[in-house]
């Protein structure tokens, strides 16, 4: 007996159950590693690239997107790398000048090549995108908007990246890719979740697009866009209403005051104290006024501020017309909207101007929100310019009108109420990205938001994660097991014997 036992000791072969451990612990090594191959490949090192150019009504801004190289079959998150303000004010400025609407956007164009690496510009789409200024100059001078064009045309075919036109934006496209920003931002339309309306407030126009059961399009087919995104049907509201962004909005309220052609016009938007000389023929230098002007106006007139929020809701009031609707229920101006629906992120010039009126916070009761503007309003002209020294000036004295002007359309014009207005959210960036239509825009045109969802990966994560857990604690204990019954088989057999 003692010399079997001796004789199964200086055995150099392992036993049978050795060797089951030892071939389950490389199947689960095989495994493990299989698994992890699959589930991670490999981390894309390189990115590609897409500029869109918006130019705005008050302003142009470029935009550069980066998506990661290996994954632009449209599993790759783009986001904004870089954006670029154009000095100077929008391209439809620059009517009587058109070259000059070229040479404005050399600087922003020579960040974009510092930007994008060298050997990505051949392949880079580069985008112009012309909102609502451009929209009224084609209106009243389709020739000089068409110069326009050609100027900044010629500006961009001359850059490195592969230019693929410049146009103007229908009012639905602003509305609809802004929405399609604000969702793809927040990963809603990939996973299929409850989308956010989108509130847009420019200079020139503003727009609302949003999902609600209460819309299906056939009451208003111009307001309805029908999207298949990630496999998912969407039948979106949207509506853009020129002349209803905020520069041209106050061209339009100013010019409800001065119909009788006066020199001297108070107005209750500004803060009293304020007193400036303006010209007639650049208020009314508008399609949004310009069929108003009076026929006999002086040159000029005084616009001297009397900072009354009350006043200032009712002159505000005044733009809009609730008289008549042809559809079961209308926002204004005969303008079909269905029931509000869900939350909504408010962007552009409606952020701008609450933040800096610290009312971002819509927790906060409506109540108390028109209270603190009606204090706002009621501050004095020199006293504001004091509080705010380094705040450009044609702003500041607008931000009274401006906020009283967000919160009449969006509670009198969109029907959102003391209830409701909670749901909005005043945002700029979302995950490090602006909201605007320029990255729907972009998504859009490059087909890198696909109607059908895209493959998931093998398996799910926790799937993933519970697998390699499991392989891992099975494979460290086998691996202890074989440790001790080849470092101490002595100690093994004593443990078997007893
Ligand atoms: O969409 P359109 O109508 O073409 O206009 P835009 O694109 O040029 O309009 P923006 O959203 O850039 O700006 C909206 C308005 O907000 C103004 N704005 C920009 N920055 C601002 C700030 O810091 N404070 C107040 N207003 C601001 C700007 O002059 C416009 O009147
Ligand atoms: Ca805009």
């Amino acid at each position: 007996m003692s010399a079997q036992r001796e004789m199964k000791e200086k055995n150099p072969w392992p036993t049978p159950v050795t060797i089951i451990i030892i071939v389950i612990g490389v199947i689960a090594i095989v495994a493990l590693v299989t698994v992890a191959v699959l589930q991670n490949k490999p981390v894309p090192q390189k990115y590609k690239y897409g500029i869109v150019l918006d130019a705005g009504s008050s302003h142009t801004a470029l935009y550069i997107y980066q998506w990661p190289a290996e994954k632009d079959n449209n599993t790759g998150r783009v986001e904004q790398t870089h954006s670029c303000k154009v000095k100077g004010k929008g391209i439809s400025s620059y009517a009587s000048e058109p070259w000059k609407a070229g040479e404005s956007l050399k600087e922003c164009m020579g960040e974009a090549e510092e930007t994008v690496p060298k050997e990505r510009a051949h392949e880079t789409p580069l985008y112009l995108g012309a909102t609502a200024g451009m929209r009224l100059l084609d209106i009243v001078n389709s020739s000089a908007s068409k110069n326009v064009f050609q100027a900044v045309e010629n500006a961009l075919r001359n850059s490195p990246f592969s230019y693929q036109g410049a146009r103007i934006l229908s009012g639905q496209e602003e509305g609809a890719f802004g929405w399609v920003t604000v969702n793809y931002l927040d990963d809603r339309l990939k996973q299929g979740l409850k989308t956010t309306g989108a509130l847009d407030l420019g200079g020139a126009s503003t727009q609302i697009s949003f999902i609600s059961n209460d819309f299906d399009g056939s009451e208003s087919p111009i307001n309805s866009v029908n999207f298949r995104l990630y496999g998912n049907d969407y039948n979106l509201y949207t509506h853009s209403f020129l002349c209803y962004g905020k520069d041209q909005a106050l061209k339009m309220v100013v010019a409800n005051h001065t119909q009788s052609g006066a020199t001297t016009v108070l107005d209750p938007c500004f803060h009293s104290g304020y007193n400036e000389t303006k010209n007639y023929s650049v208020l009314y230098d508008s399609p949004c006024v310009s069929g108003r002007k009076p026929q006999e106006v002086p040159e000029k007139f005084d616009h001297i501020g009397k900072g009354n929020f009350q006043e200032c809701q009712e002159v505000v009031k005044s733009v809009f017309n609730f008289t008549s609707c042809k559809y079961s229920r209308c926002s204004f101006n005969g303008v079909f909207q269905p029931l509000l629906q869900g939350p909504f992120g408010a962007f552009s010039a409606y952020y701008f101007v609450m933040n800096f009126l610290n009312l971002t916070d819509t927790s906060m009761p409506l109540e108390t929100v028109k209270e603190k503007l009606s204090q706002y309003c009621a501050t004095s002209w020199d006293k504001i310019k004091i509080q705010h020294p380094t705040v450009n000036v044609k702003y500041l004295a607008e931000y009274c009108f401006s906020g009283t002007y967000i919160l009449t359309l969006l509670t009198e014009g969109y029907d959102f109420t003391a209830v409701t207005y909670s749901n909005i959210k005043f945002i700029k960036k979302i995950k490090g990205s602006d909201a605007g239509w320029t990255l729907g825009y972009m998504l859009n045109l490059t087909n890198m938001i696909p109607a059908e969802a895209p493959d998931s990966p093998p398996l799910p994560h926790a799937g993933y994660v519970s697998i390699v857990t499991i392989m891992t604690i099975l494979l460290i204990g086998l691996l202890l097991l074989l440790a001790l019954r080849i470092f101490w088989p002595r100690c093994s057999k004593k443990t078997q014997i007893v």
